[in-house]
């Protein structure tokens, strides 16, 4: 079942702090980004990747994607002030697919089962996301007070791919662009259009690459997948 996938990759990695795209930090050697370009260009159903990219980045990603061999890269438009924005550009410029899928480039750690798995019930279901259950209790916190302990049983720690029929995601960022409506995944997008959107259980190691600590447990999920031979 193919797919194509949206990498946003615009963003300035604030909390990180690196004073550079956190994207272009090395994990095992090999930059955040190519990590992930990896798993979708060695995906034998992924037809093609379009990366949302910072205009003044644009040539030094492509001599990546050269030096890499990545091939699959259809398109990096240019990224936006949101994440949205950065993944409604590539929506605009795609051509008409089946489905596609949208992938933090900060998440290196996704894996083709849980891809292929997400691919499959986007198919059947339109909209599926990647999640695991929240491990901690999870509280409402109003001015330092705890005002409400969240039933842990019914919490997920969402994630991306988020995988979508085409012309349903197509539909969601267009509509919550005409009213200028930002979330902070694509299925909140489709979540307002009253679309169901389904879960597929993935991993911890999924994590996204975000602050200092994210770059130590990047490498240690390295060494173990290293220690096991390969993903
Ligand atoms: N305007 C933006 C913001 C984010 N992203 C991308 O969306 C993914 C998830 O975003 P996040 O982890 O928040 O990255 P940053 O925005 O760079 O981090 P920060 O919020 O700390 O600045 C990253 O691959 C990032 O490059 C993007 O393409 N365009
Ligand atoms: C899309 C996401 O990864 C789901 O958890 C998350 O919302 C991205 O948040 P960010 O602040 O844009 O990294």
């Amino acid at each position: 079942m193919d797919y194509e996938v949206v990498l946003p990759a615009a963003g300035s990695g604030k909390r990180m702090g690196a004073g550079q795209n956190k994207l272009f930090l090395s994990l095992g050697g090999k930059p955040i980004l190519i990590h992930t370009l990896e798993v979708f260009q060695s995906d034998e159903n992924c037809t093609g990747i379009w990366l949302a990219v910072k205009d003044e980045e644009r040539q030094y990603i492509q001599q990546l994607l050269e030096k890499y061999g990545i091939t699959k890269v259809k398109g990096l438009p240019n990224g936006g002030e949101e994440r949205q924005h950065s993944v409604y550009a590539c929506i605009k410029e795609m051509q008409q697919v089946d489905i596609v899928l949208v992938h933090d480039a900060a998440r290196p750690f996704i894996t083709k089962p849980i891809i292929s798995r997400l691919v499959k019930e986007a198919y059947e279901k339109g909209a599926v996301i990647a999640g695991v259950k929240a491990k901690d209790t999870m509280k409402k916190v109003n001015d330092g007070v705890i005002v409400e302990t969240v039933d842990r049983e019914s919490l997920w720690m969402i994630q991306t791919p988020q995988a979508f029929r085409f012309d349903l995601l197509k539909q969601a960022e267009e509509a919550a662009e005409e009213v200028g409506f930002l979330g902070t995944d694509e299925a909140m997008l489709v979540e307002r259009l009253n679309h169901q959107v389904y879960i597929v259980e993935s991993t911890y190691e999924n994590v996204k690459i975000t602050t200092k600590e994210d770059l130590v447990f990047g490498e240690a999920i390295l060494k173990h997948r290293n220690e096991l031979g390969g993903q």
